[in-house]
């Protein structure tokens, strides 16, 4: 269970985080939207241990995080955070050593190693480049392998910060297949980000920050429906939502849903 309780956090004086109470349990891919400067990646921060709350607690398996060394270790062991820029995240020029870097660190044996490594890679698609210096690599490419140097971990909880920022839209597309994919190996996923569809379309539940404060939660499609609450938090509803408050057309989680509905409604219009 990764959770807060009550969390408080201040850059000098200034708070930014302010009595979050929040559980990244219950769903297995919670969306966390605001606007710029709301908190998004403060929050992340803390949940990864790299901050500390000054009032309030994270909660990991049920208990207040453990701040000696030994256990943010083990937290990051379970909760891996992929950062919005990969350079942030990327040490080595070749690839495999990227990634082995933190298992080396954990004293995994080295058939473990190149096992994970391989199984890492292929989960991200990275195969075909795997053999490239990562300096010749594009942001994309870079991006996916940040992912697998988190996801060789075998974490149960990623953190993506903007993980379609600076993504063309094929490279987007690739990135929701591959969230899809460590969703389905039982894993949980907290996105932060400014991509409104992408939340609406791959969340389960959706928190909305604003100015530090928890605004909303709830369902992607409920959460987007209140159009005033949305705007005040600085954000538009996603296309398919306003698709439906403006126009009336059915609620769809997707573009593909969308279509299907659609042509189904003008065969029988047609019939
Ligand atoms: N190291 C720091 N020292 C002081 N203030 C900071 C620091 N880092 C961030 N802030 C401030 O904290 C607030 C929240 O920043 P944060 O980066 O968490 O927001 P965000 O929601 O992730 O923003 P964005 O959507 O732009 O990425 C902002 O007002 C920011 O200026």
């Amino acid at each position: 269970m990764l959770a807060t309780d009550g969390l408080w956090f201040s850059y000098q004086e200034e708070p930014i985080l302010k009595g979050l109470t929040l559980d990244f349990s219950r769903q297995p891919v919670t969306g966390l939207v605001g606007a710029n400067g709301c908190g998004k990646s403060t929050l992340f921060m803390n949940l990864s241990g790299i901050l500390r709350p000054q009032q309030g607690a994270v909660l990991w398996q049920g208990k207040p995080l453990d701040y000696s060394k030994r256990g943010l270790l083990a937290l990051r062991q379970q909760v891996a955070t992929v950062f919005q820029d990969p350079e942030q995240q990327i040490f080595y020029t070749d690839i495999d050593s990227d990634i082995a870097f933190a298992l080396r660190n954990i004293g995994v044996a080295e058939d473990d190693i190149v096992r994970r490594t391989d199984d890492a890679l292929t989960l991200v698609d990275a195969q075909s480049f795997r053999h490239q210096p990562i300096q010749c690599l594009s942001h994309g490419q870079k991006k996916r392998v940040a992912i697998a140097g988190a996801l060789v971990l075998q974490a149960k909880y990623l953190l993506l910060d903007e993980p379609t920022a600076g993504l063309d839209p094929s490279g987007r597309m690739q990135m929701i297949a591959i969230i899809q994919r460590i969703v389905a190996q039982g894993n949980h996923v907290v996105i932060s980000s400014h991509d409104i569809d992408l939340i609406y379309e791959i969340c389960d539940a959706v928190y909305v920050l604003r100015h530090g404060e928890m605004l909303a939660y709830g369902t992607p499609g409920d959460v987007f429906a209140r159009k005033a609450q949305i705007e005040q938090a600085g954000l538009t509803q996603p296309w398919l939502v306003k698709l439906h408050t403006e126009l009336g057309m059915p609620l769809c989680k997707s573009e593909a849903e969308f279509y299907t509905r659609m042509r189904g409604t003008h065969i029988k219009e047609a019939s």
